[in-house]
């Protein structure tokens, strides 16, 4: 499986094309459209969000409710273009016309002096418009699919705040996914312990009220997972390094975990490797998942347990300094709008792009192009590994 996105932030539309889903499993718009619904809310988000309204529209690849094998199309409108129309439309421009407001001044810690550079956009407005995070919408809409696909094989992956602002909230290790989904999806900064979610809404507030912004920690948790996903053998078929790759890849992430993760250098061998274990009725299980689910680059078959770090929203109301790359003389960047917090919303972004690359590596590992055929090689795989 892979996919592509296409679309400006404040663009008509937002186009995801995903190829290599397998025929004839089931799927509704109303399935993407959950996850799509989740990825908008959380307490820290700025006016954007009240203009959109995300429901995709599947424009290929699905007939009467069933994948056809052939490629998804997937489209999101942006209710915010009617307010754009003039600014990103196709048509060209007279040279004196009103709209070529061009933008000169990068934002610190955005794409748009580096991308500006690289591309030739004098006009930063080309760069950022694509660098924007409203693209994550269109990849919650490929991992959406991606999570039908996971759910069918028994597989479920869950996306939660641990941390906002050097708050931290803990979780009882023993809950099950079902669990932590429901837990989080009820709190409005997507955590379970009630008191650090007040704590990190305060956090969340008062930044916003000093023209600040704040960043924190999401976790995404899997569970059902085959042993032996991934491989050792090459550093491309690595699925804790694919998954690491691709966490790092959503706007604003600095840096990811599995399990214990940089704790691991503080501690003894014996404090963080997974003793094994067998029953008739578990196969082989572990004792601990201080690893966090893989062992070589191969899932262990205990929960997939991965942290991301988002740094602080880079536009922030309160100003940093820049250049403006015209007069080069500098100027104090300041802004209309902006989430100050987006770490849960985050979380949902992450538990799709996970989602999409563990069922990425299933479709790569069993025969791929008929649901059916698919389920009956990944149980066929299961009981094997019990009694191996
Ligand atoms: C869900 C989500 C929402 C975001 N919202 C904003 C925002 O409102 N304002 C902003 O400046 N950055 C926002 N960002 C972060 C920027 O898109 C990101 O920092 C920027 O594109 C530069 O990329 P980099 O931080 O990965 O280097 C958001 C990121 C995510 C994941
Ligand atoms: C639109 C979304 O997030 C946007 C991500 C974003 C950025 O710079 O990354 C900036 C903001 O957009 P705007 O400049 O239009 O206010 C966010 O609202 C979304 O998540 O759907």
């Amino acid at each position: 499986m892979r996919y592509l996105t296409a679309g400006e932030s404040h663009g008509k539309q937002l186009t995801t094309i995903i190829e290599g889903v397998p025929s004839h499993l089931p799927l509704v718009a109303d399935q993407i459209n959950e996850s799509l619904i989740r990825r908008q809310g959380g307490h820290g988000r700025g006016r954007r969000m009240q203009i959109e309204k995300d429901l995709v529209e599947i424009t290929s690849g699905v007939r009467h409710g069933y994948t056809l094998g052939s490629p998804i199309s997937l489209v999101v409108h942006n209710d915010d273009f009617k307010h754009w129309r003039d600014i990103m439309g196709d048509a060209p421009l007279a040279d004196d016309a009103e709209v070529r407001r061009t933008i000169s001044r990068p934002r610190p810690g955005h794409a748009d002096l580096n991308g500006g550079l690289k591309y030739g956009h004098r006009d930063m407005r080309n760069v950022l418009e694509r660098s924007s995070a409203r693209e994550t919408a269109a990849r919650v809409g490929a991992g959406a699919v991606a999570k039908v696909l996971l759910r069918e094989l028994g597989i479920e992956v869950a996306g939660y705040v641990r941390e906002i602002a050097g708050i931290v909230s803990e979780v009882d290790e023993t809950l099950s996914l079902k669990e932590r989904a429901a837990i989080s999806e009820a709190s409005p900064v997507r955590t379970f312990d009630e008191q650090a979610a007040g704590k990190m809404m305060e956090a969340i507030d008062q930044a916003k009220k000093e023209g600040d912004s704040i960043g924190g920690v999401a976790e995404v948790y899997v569970e059902g997972m085959p042993p032996g996903l991934g491989s050792y053998v090459h550093y491309d078929r690595k699925l804790d390094g694919r998954i690491a790759g691709s966490v790092m890849s959503i706007n604003a992430f600095k840096g990811v975990e599995f399990g214990l993760g940089f704790e691991a250098a503080r501690r003894n061998g014996s404090e963080v490797h997974d003793e094994i274990l067998w029953s008739e009725e578990r196969g082989y299980y572990r004792r601990t998942n201080r690893l966090g689910g893989f062992e070589g680059g191969m899932t262990t078959g205990m929960p997939i347990v991965v942290k991301g770090v988002m740094k602080p929203i880079p536009t922030l109301y309160k100003p940093l300094q820049s250049v403006d790359i015209e007069t080069k003389e500098p100027f104090q960047a300041s802004i209309e709008r902006s989430d100050s917090c987006a770490v849960p919303a985050a979380s949902v972004v992450m538990e799709h792009i996970v989602a999409f690359e563990i069922a990425k590596a299933i479709t790569e590992e069993f025969p791929s192009d008929y649901f059916p055929r698919l389920k009956r090689a990944v149980d066929d795989y299961r009981k094997e590994a019990r009694s191996f």
